[in-house]
């Protein structure tokens, strides 16, 4: 908080200067929060024509000032057309500087604008650099220095190109520098961050690909902080410690769905530059084991049945690109299988509101915002057993047949489903939604899927509930491996699971579905889950409410 003295020192005019911009002249001025610059009517312009037109001013954040430079500095990151207009332009008028800050466009999208204006002498244009230039080194959130991660077979296979053409030229602009690392097999990214990387020279980690390099940087980053603090990841009950370097993420995936539901949009530039500026979203991670064994941990999607069958499938398509997405799901679909299990999960408390509650997490979330208490955190840490003397609102079990279980850690939207899996699902919260789809038509089902692309309520569904929890657990009810169609005559022992529809012709299904956890595939179905609150930043914000239009 600011009190009154502080307030009136950063409405402080830091500078004042008659400029030229767009051969119009114009006001400057800049303070510790904006830089303004108002057009300045001309008297005799006023006077013959009888009206004055008004003059418009414009705005801009000192925290979203990308960067300052002085014209003639010589640019190769421009194109030779750009540098020879330059060379023009800085001939005309030789004391310039452009300033290159955020602007925002439409859809969430951001993109790096740039205002020239020259002035009177060569000093003054040296004081408006530097003293903008002091006003952003003040800024102490902003990344200096970043390891940067490309994956060259991610998505459509250009990572690369979209690193060094779209991100490398505005980090330059910004002044940051950044040690680039293309990978050469997966997990390739995973161990150098677990083993190898010098991480106290770093602002940052950033990633180029998709949901499954993310995971790889997660993965990395987690393992290592835990291993510098002595966490044992293999306990389920292990307080986990929080990273200290924020994650980037520039799009190049095939679902891009952890960029796309903290930013609002998959696109490099807008990612580059919540990077640039410094941006600060926090996140949960959920940690997946196995008995005592730790798996894998997960911050989108947890998808057994549906989606993991679909990702089972899309593996062996890898070739195809993002398009084998929708073969697999076609073809998860037609197959229409059900899996029994039993699902056994901790609800979170009622202050964290409810998947359906249409409450959506937007930039500067108020549920995310809010501080668990010590009997919250007591009812959290006690086991199945112990929880009931601690809360009535305890454990709850569920058993039957799914189509799908999903567990939404936040709302999984993709440019496929823009609200996502779980519209209202909180980024911060400590929480996600649990999905259970249990065993119904394939035209019940067909309808529940359409509706993640429409504005129904897919969750409004007889054979569809959804509970927010904190920790759940899922046991697969028969343990044999895989049956065949035809055995489905089988007679009905307690515990034997039959198989999917008896009418599908598809694929022999199995008892057993596998995990589709943000991309990758868990080798056990039977796993415990628990969401720990806040463990790592993104360079990103939450998706904008309105957009601010400057
Ligand atoms: C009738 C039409 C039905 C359309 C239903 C669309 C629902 C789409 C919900 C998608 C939820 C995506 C969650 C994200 C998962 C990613 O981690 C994973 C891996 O993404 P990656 O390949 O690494 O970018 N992608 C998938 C499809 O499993
Ligand atoms: N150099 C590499 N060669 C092969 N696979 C890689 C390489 N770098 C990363 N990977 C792996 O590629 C997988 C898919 O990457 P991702 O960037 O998420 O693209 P997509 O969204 O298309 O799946 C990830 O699981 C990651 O571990
Ligand atoms: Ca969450």
């Amino acid at each position: 908080m600011t009190g009154p003295a502080e307030d009136t020192k950063s409405q402080l005019t830091l500078l004042s200067s008659k400029l030229l911009h767009q051969h119009q002249a114009v006001e400057a001025a800049l303070n510790r929060h904006v830089f303004v610059w108002k057009e300045i009517e001309e008297k005799s312009q006023k006077r013959s024509s009888g009206i004055s037109k008004t003059s418009r001013s414009h705005i801009v954040q000192v925290s979203e000032i990308v960067g300052i430079h002085k014209v003639e500095d010589e640019d190769h990151t421009k194109s030779k057309w750009d540098q020879k207009k330059t060379l023009q332009f800085s001939q005309l008028f030789p004391n310039a500087f452009t300033v290159f800050y955020v602007k925002r466009t439409k859809n969430h999208r951001w993109r790096c604008n740039e205002a020239t204006f020259s002035c009177s002498s060569a000093e003054l244009c040296e004081q408006w650099i530097q003293v903008t230039r002091e006003q952003l080194s003040l800024l102490t959130n902003r990344p200096k220095r970043l390891l940067v991660y490309i994956n060259p077979f991610g998505g459509k296979r250009r990572g690369k190109r979209i690193y060094e053409e779209k991100v490398a030229p505005v980090f330059q602009q910004a002044g940051i520098s950044a040690d680039v690392i293309v990978t050469e097999r997966a997990n390739h990214a995973r161990d150098h961050l677990t083993t190898e990387a010098n991480l106290q020279q770093y602002d940052g980690v950033v990633c180029v690909g998709g949901d499954g390099m993310f995971s790889e940087i997660l993965h990395g980053l987690v393992a290592r902080t835990q291993n510098d603090n002595k966490v044992d990841q293999n306990r389920p009950d292990a307080e986990l410690k929080p990273c200290m370097l924020r994650i980037g993420i520039i799009p190049a995936g095939s679902t891009d769905c952890i960029c796309f539901a903290t930013v609002g949009t998959n696109d490099p530039v807008t990612s580059a530059l919540h990077i640039i500026i410094g941006d600060s979203q926090p996140m949960d991670v959920c940690s997946v084991h196995h008995n005592d064994v730790f798996l894998r941990y997960s911050v989108s999607l947890l998808g057994y049945g549906f989606y993991g069958d679909v990702l089972a499938d899309s593996e062996k398509k890898r070739w195809l690109g993002p398009a084998r997405y929708d073969l697999s799901g076609v073809k998860a679909f037609l197959c229409h299988n059900y899996y029994k299990g039993t699902v056994s999960f901790l609800p979170a408390e009622d202050n964290l509101g409810h998947p359906r509650d249409k409450l959506q997490c937007r930039f500067g979330c108020s549920i995310c915002q809010h501080k668990q208490s010590s009997k919250d955190k007591l009812r959290e840490t006690a086991d199945e057993e112990t929880a009931a003397e601690v809360s009535s609102s305890s454990w709850k079990v569920i058993c039957g047949k799914f189509i799908a279980i999903n567990a939404a850690n936040m709302s999984c939207a993709c440019p496929r489903s823009p609200k996502g899996l779980s519209p209202s699902a909180h980024l911060a919260d400590g929480t996600a939604d649990l999905i259970l789809v249990r065993k119904c038509s394939r035209l019940d089902f067909f309808r529940h899927l359409l509706r993640h692309t429409n504005t129904d309520d897919q969750f409004d569904h007889s054979f569809v509930e959804v509970h927010r929890v904190r920790k759940f657990h899922f046991e697969p009810l028969d343990p044999q491996p895989l049956l065949l169609e035809n055995q489905s005559e089988l007679p009905k022992k307690p515990g034997f699971c039959p198989l999917g529809s008896a009418q599908t012709t598809c694929i022999p299904s199995a008892a057993h579905s596998s995990w589709n956890c943000d991309g990758e595939i868990l080798h056990h179905a039977a796993i415990q889950v628990s969401v720990h609150r806040q463990l790592i930043r993104l360079f990103a914000r939450g998706i904008e409410e309105q957009q601010q239009r400057v």
